[in-house]
């Protein structure tokens, strides 16, 4: 075990973006990116849609020509090979499943496209549908299958390339919320399981989190953060990434800073009492507004905690060593 850790250690990256720059026409879609995927490593690239996400990995896909910056898989500069050469798996937004060919068939593509023989092809990808659990269904045609079935195959295919690195864009996207949720769980297993890195993009937070080891947050072409992903939350660098990761009270402050307050930093039922300004029940309790001098202060409170409003105010303390100060870069720039 020991040594094996060793030896991944001083493996070259999986994936090395680095220094990359495209426009599409006067459009700067990704400027001057550079990240590291690790070996074994699932990545979340993250960012608001048009941010440059798909661009990125459309770049590492091959399918993008990058205007400048290096892609390097593995220690081989892969920046002008075409995608066929590059020894990743993709899974796309929309599955694209050949609607012609079997469940088996579709898996079975890739190996048969790099001249696997038929009969080895289709042991590795009978290998890869019982991974995700759709060896039963190999038969079948992909429009005989549920939305969760069509992206698990999708998912199979990919891995039944045997690729190092695998490139998932919003591979959850065409779901509904149950079975996102669902597949969240199993779409981690699977990639502890296979070994093979991942590039996973998507503009989703809780995907993100419930997925990658690591997380990159991306805006307007640029990389901002990136680390595990409580890491960010707890300790996001900028007023811009705590609101993109949901943090609820982010306030201006002086000389262009802004101070966030997370929820661990406040403490109900003691200290002074506030006005409770807006209340609104949840499916899980109940979020209120309170006129705090910090600004007004949003906290979902459990049913319990509820409770502890008493004539329309409620009673906190905010612990002023947990409150984070920050750049704030919230009104700079697009996406
Ligand atoms: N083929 C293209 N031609 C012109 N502009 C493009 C093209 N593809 C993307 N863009 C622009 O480049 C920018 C980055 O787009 P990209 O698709 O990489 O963003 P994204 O973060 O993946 O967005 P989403 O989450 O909505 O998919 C956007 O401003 C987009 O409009």
């Amino acid at each position: 075990m020991l040594q094996n850790r060793r030896v991944t250690a001083s493996l070259p990256p999986a994936l090395s973006v680095q220094q990359l720059t495209k426009h599409y026409g006067p459009t700067l879609a990704v400027n001057n990116f550079s990240l590291d995927v690790q070996p074994g490593e699932t990545l979340a690239l993250l960012g608001p849609s048009g941010c440059g996400k798909s661009t990125v990995l459309r770049c590492v896909a091959g399918l993008e020509r990058p205007d400048s910056g290096q892609i390097v898989m593995a220690g081989r500069d892969v920046t002008y090979e075409p995608p066929e050469t590059r020894g990743v798996g993709m899974v796309f937004q929309n599955y694209a499943l050949f609607p012609h060919l079997s469940v088996l068939g579709n898996v079975a593509y890739g190996p048969r496209m790099r001249r696997v023989p038929r009969a080895e092809a289709e042991r590795r990808a009978r290998e890869a549908l019982d991974l995700v659990d759709l060896g039963e269904l190999e038969d079948r045609r992909p429009d005989q299958l549920s939305g969760g079935q069509q992206q698990r195959a999708a998912l199979a295919r990919a891995l039944a390339t045997g690729a190092g690195l695998l490139l998932l864009d919003e591979p959850l996207s065409n779901l509904d919320e149950k079975l996102r949720h669902e597949l969240r769980g199993e779409l981690k297993a699977l990639l502890a399981h296979t070994r093979s890195a991942a590039l996973l993009v998507t503009h989703d937070q809780r995907e993100a989190l419930a997925v990658a080891g690591r997380v990159a947050v991306m805006r307007a072409g640029q990389l901002v953060q990136v680390g595990k992903g409580p890491e960010l939350f707890a300790r996001p660098a900028t007023a811009w990434v705590a609101a993109f990761l949901g943090h609820a009270n982010i306030f201006a402050g002086p000389g262009g800073t802004a101070q966030v307050v997370p929820e661990q930093a406040l403490r109900l039922g003691v200290g002074d009492a506030y006005r409770v300004s807006a209340q609104l029940l949840t499916d899980s309790g109940t979020e209120v507004t309170l006129d705090h001098p910090l600004g007004p202060l949003r906290l979902h409170l459990s049913p319990r905690e509820s409770g502890l409003i008493e004539s329309g105010q409620l009673r906190l303390q905010v612990d002023g060593a947990g409150v984070l100060q920050v750049p704030d870069d919230r009104g700079r720039g697009k996406a």
